[in-house]
């Protein structure tokens, strides 16, 4: 029996980099995969396919250029779906490659087949033919998959998740999403850019609701401004497919009205995809929605037995999970290098516009009592964003600590507001104040002048004396 001292379960950004960093430190690795291409969630159905279509729709809808040259280019209506999707079908076929790639330039042994647990060091592969493998180590990193509910009748024609979505053969002529979570407002603003008439449908009273408030409903702003149509409140209880093709599907609300949509997304949740690895015959305690119970550290009950990535759920994050991986063989083979995962992570919300943040809300800050001011920028306000054509009508939100001056939350919407959080986040983990900001050189013109036109805005408020509001320069 080939024996191995880690085996990893998965091949999403969790299990590849896992699996190359135990390599890389002299260990034999052998790496499972139940699908053909590599990637998981992370290249083949979730986060890479889904960021290239969104900047596919930027361009082909041309709608960062219209502020810059004032012309409609309105390209989304004669584009074809093949032109939609060809950026996105390089980037996710290329990444598979580069996966196996790496994989082997580590030599990591790479095995294609279904895994299931034996025992806590016996791993079965079923594939083309069986074959049992001995792991000192064994790492899972099965990721999750859409969650069905038992009453959507999903025919991946029209009624679609978001793996099936990436396969759809025509544009819908209208689309109903539901659920107002991460994937699907991406998802609704990507197809609002292609001039697709978008509704959302969502059973709270706000989207996305972990952003700071003000953010949140500049968005829902921005998202209606695009022609999507958000039904708050509400849910569908039941979903009617007409026979004929270009008859309208029937969606009844639980408010009893009924919505008349070409398509349908579902992206109202996720489950941990652990039902083949018959985590039972290991003694691995499960935990909700499908999941892994690990501690600090990514280790199971099972001392030998470690999850990280969607398997173990909350951030369920592709940025998160890869270092959750390293973590993890950090604390199997000792390696002394990378402790824990850094106490503070962004979100980057690929909408369009884009939303980042970093640190509290308003909020949160409120809630734990603390002593807070705030300053606003409006990209508009800035030599950059005018360039640019004033995107979206965004802005960079600072909240810091009225005493310290110390700044303790980032919040933007806009265009590359994921990359510029980054900055946000330097700051935030190295206590930086206003004043450091302020005494700090950028390149000029960027957005990155948003942080230093926040600060002095914050600086105003503490002080009680402003020249100018934040967005008030803007002369059309
Ligand atoms: C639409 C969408 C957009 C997203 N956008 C972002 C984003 O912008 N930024 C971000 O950080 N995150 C994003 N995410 C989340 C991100 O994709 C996941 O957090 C990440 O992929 C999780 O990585 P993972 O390695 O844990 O699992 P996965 O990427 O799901 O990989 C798991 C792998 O395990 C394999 N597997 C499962 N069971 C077995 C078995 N029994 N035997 C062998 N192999 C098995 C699967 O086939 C798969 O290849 C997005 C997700 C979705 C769905
Ligand atoms: N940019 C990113 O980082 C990114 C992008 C996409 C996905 N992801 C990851 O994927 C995970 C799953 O995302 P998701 O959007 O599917 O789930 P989610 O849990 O984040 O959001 C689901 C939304 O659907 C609503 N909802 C749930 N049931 C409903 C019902 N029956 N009727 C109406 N509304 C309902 C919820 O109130 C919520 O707003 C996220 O947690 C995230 O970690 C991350």
């Amino acid at each position: 029996m080939k024996s191995y001292d880690l085996i990893v379960i998965g091949s999403g950004p969790a299990g590849e980099k896992a699996a190359v960093k135990a390599a890389y430190f002299g260990n034999t690795v052998a790496l499972i995969e139940k699908e053909q291409a590599f990637g998981g969630a992370g290249v083949q159905t979730g986060t890479l396919p889904s960021k290239t279509l969104k900047e596919t729709a930027l361009y082909l809808s041309g709608i960062y250029q219209k502020g810059v040259f004032g012309i409609d280019k309105d390209l989304g209506r004669e584009t074809g779906i093949q032109d939609f999707m060809y950026r996105k079908n390089i980037v996710v076929n290329t990444m598979d490659k580069i996966i196996k790639y790496n994989l082997e330039k580590h030599g990591v042994t790479v095995f294609q087949g279904t895994a299931s647990f034996i025992d806590k060091n016996h791993v079965k592969i079923s594939g083309e033919t069986s074959e049992t493998i001995y792991g000192k180590y064994i790492l899972i990193a099965t990721g999750s998959y859409p969650y069905h509910p038992k009453n959507i009748p999903f025919d991946n024609e029209r009624i679609h998740d978001s793996d099936s979505i990436l396969n759809i053969k025509k544009f819908p002529k209208s689309i109903c999403v539901l659920g107002a979570g991460v994937i699907g407002c991406e998802y609704a603003t990507i197809f609002a850019a292609m001039g697709i008439k978008t509704y959302i449908v969502n059973n709270k009273d706000e989207i996305l609701t972990f952003l700071d408030k003000e953010i949140s409903k500049a968005l829902v702003t921005q998202m209606k401004k695009r022609n999507i149509s958000i039904l708050f409140n509400n849910s569908i209880v039941d979903y009617h497919i007409p026979d004929d093709p270009d008859q309208n599907l029937n969606l009844t609300l639980e408010s009893g009205e009924i919505l008349q949509v070409d398509s349908f997304l579902f992206a109202a949740g996720r489950s941990g995809n652990i039902k083949l690895l018959q985590c039972e015959n290991a003694g691995i305690k499960t935990g909700d929605r499908e999941t892994i119970i690990v501690n600090e550290m990514f280790q199971s009950n099972i001392p030998n037995i470690y999850a990280v990535g969607d398997t173990i759920g909350f951030p369920a994050l592709a940025s998160t999970s890869m270092e959750q991986g390293r973590i993890a063989v950090t604390h199997m083979f000792k390696t002394a290098d990378l402790e824990s995962l850094a106490d503070i992570f962004p979100y980057g919300i690929y909408t369009i516009p884009e939303v980042s943040l970093i640190g509290l809300t308003e909020e949160k800050a409120k809630e734990n009592g603390i002593d807070y001011n705030v300053g606003y920028s409006y990209y508009r306000d800035i030599s950059r964003g005018m360039i640019m054509g004033y995107p979206d009508n965004g802005f960079l939100k600072l909240i810091f600590e009225s005493k310290t001056k110390i700044v303790i939350g980032v919040h933007i919407i806009g265009h590359h507001a994921t990359e510029l959080i980054h900055y946000g986040m330097a700051i935030i983990r190295e206590k930086h104040t206003l004043s450091h900001i302020i005494g700090t050189v950028f390149n000029y013109p960027t957005l990155h002048n948003l942080y230093k036109y926040a600060s002095y805005d914050g600086l105003g408020n503490l002080a009680g004396k402003k020249i100018k509001k934040a967005g008030e320069q803007f002369i059309p």
